[in-house]
């Protein structure tokens, strides 16, 4: 069997009586109404095939954990619907379902036990459980006495322990270090190879990059978007910079080149050019050669006056990851009194040290360290360029490590 889950047209809500009594009344009397109903979830409605790996973002409060709750069937909808087929492992809330006064191997007896696995079955797998999980000799001792990660490390052993059809995780890894991070997530990536389809909540975005074949955002109970690792996650970035601003402007266009261009902000200064020029000749490069000496130029228009500004740059890799960045706050190059109507350009050469690949330059024009306090101008993958090799030796990898071996040889001197 495999795993496959249909949601249509999900809400949850919470009604808030106002007083017991009124809630009592209530039963009796259909037409004594909550005094406030406020609603979490509304009107989410997905898909996840067979094999899929989708991501749940969104900020505090957005409703992930009660989305993945519900399609668990630890809380029930107000409205909508939930079909799934296939053999689920979810790992919810830390420590729920353990309980505190028994051993991790009796918890991890029952949590397998409710997962419909039979004694036979769940005695076979316990040595793999306790020793993926490596708590050492606190297997065997009451799970009150371990500490969240320690809690989390075997919830997680005992959960995938068995090749499920749908594995449903909700931020629990968090918790952990990044030795059982690191471990977990191999397992995921294991058992996304297998076919088994994933649905997770994180905050890591690099995470949702590289695990996910799509992310799902919530953003006050509603899905904001439904779509692919980078144009979602992108997106979600530019939102959080705009929370404080009543007009949301975040525009996304997809370019021929398949890189996804996201560009927010509120205007007051903004890129007008941006360019990656050999740093000898001036000329444009649309593709730097390893150990070329290059420079990234951009022009930036003053719309209003400012305080400060700032200039970051991202530069990344076809899959998202951040190669380098930085921001002339780190560099302490702050421009103070910038007047509306000037021209501020940046220059920046360095020696291309990236490994042959496609990649893609962010600008960012904000007023310090972060995007979150005034941004600007954000463009995500406004200037992609190609790496290639043509005067070094061989090598893979997206750096060029300027090392070399030394070798050397003698024979080995007898000890008689
Ligand atoms: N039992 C409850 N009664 C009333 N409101 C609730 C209840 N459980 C959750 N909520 C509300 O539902 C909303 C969504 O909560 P949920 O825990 O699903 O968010 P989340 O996206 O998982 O947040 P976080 O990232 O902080 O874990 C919140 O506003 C929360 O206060």
């Amino acid at each position: 069997m495999s795993g496959k889950l249909h949601v249509s047209n999900l809400g949850k809500s919470y009604r808030h009586w106002g007083s017991e009594l009124r809630r009592f009344a209530s039963w009796f009397f259909p037409s004594i109404s909550p005094q406030k109903e406020h609603w979490v979830l509304k009107g989410i409605s997905f898909s996840i095939s067979p094999g899929e790996a989708v991501g749940i973002i969104g900020q505090n409060g957005a409703g992930k954990s009660t989305l993945l709750k519900i399609i668990t069937g630890t809380t029930q909808p107000t409205v909508g619907e939930v079909q799934l087929t296939g053999r689920v492992a979810a790992i919810l809330e830390l420590g729920m379902g353990f309980n505190p006064d028994l051993t991790g191997r009796e918890n991890a007896f029952h949590s397998a036990g409710l997962m419909g696995y039979s004694r036979i079955e769940i005695e076979k797998a316990m040595p793999e459980i306790e020793t993926f999980a490596e708590v050492g000799k606190y297997f065997d001792e009451p799970v009150r006495t371990y500490s969240s990660g320690m809690q989390m490390r075997v919830a997680f052993s005992v959960a995938t322990a068995f090749l499920p059809d749908l594995l449903i995780i909700d931020e629990a890894l968090s918790v952990g270090d990044s030795y059982f991070q690191h471990k977990s997530f191999d397992r995921i990536r294991q058992f996304r190879d297998r076919g088994v389809s994933i649905m997770f909540v994180t905050h890591g975005m690099d995470d949702v990059r590289t695990l996910c074949d799509r992310v799902i955002l919530l953003e006050g109970g509603r899905a904001l978007k439904d779509g692919p690792p980078d144009e979602v996650v992108d997106f979600y970035n530019a939102l959080i910079a705009e929370k404080e601003n009543t007009k949301l402007t975040v525009e996304q266009r997809r370019e021929k080149n398949g890189w996804l261009l996201t560009r927010s902000g509120s205007g007051e200064a903004r890129v007008k050019s941006l360019q990656l020029l050999d740093a000898n000749t001036g000329t444009d490069v649309a593709v730097a050669q390893v150990g070329q000496r290059v420079l990234l130029k951009l022009q930036a228009t003053i719309h209003a006056d400012i305080d400060r500004l700032v200039l970051g740059y991202m530069i990344r890799d076809k899959q998202g990851h951040v190669i380098w960045g930085t921001n002339t706050w780190h560099t302490s190059q702050v421009e103070q009194d910038i007047k509306a109507g000037e021209i501020v350009t940046f220059e920046l050469p360095f020696t291309c040290t990236l490994g042959p690949g496609s990649y893609s330059v962010s600008p960012a024009l904000v007023s310090s360290d972060t995007h979150l306090t005034d941004n600007y101008e954000w463009v995500d993958n406004l200037l992609v360029f190609d790496v290639i090799n043509a005067s070094k030796e061989y090598f893979i990898g997206s750096n060029y490590l300027d090392a070399q071996f030394n070798i050397s040889r003698k024979i080995e001197e007898s000890t008689e």
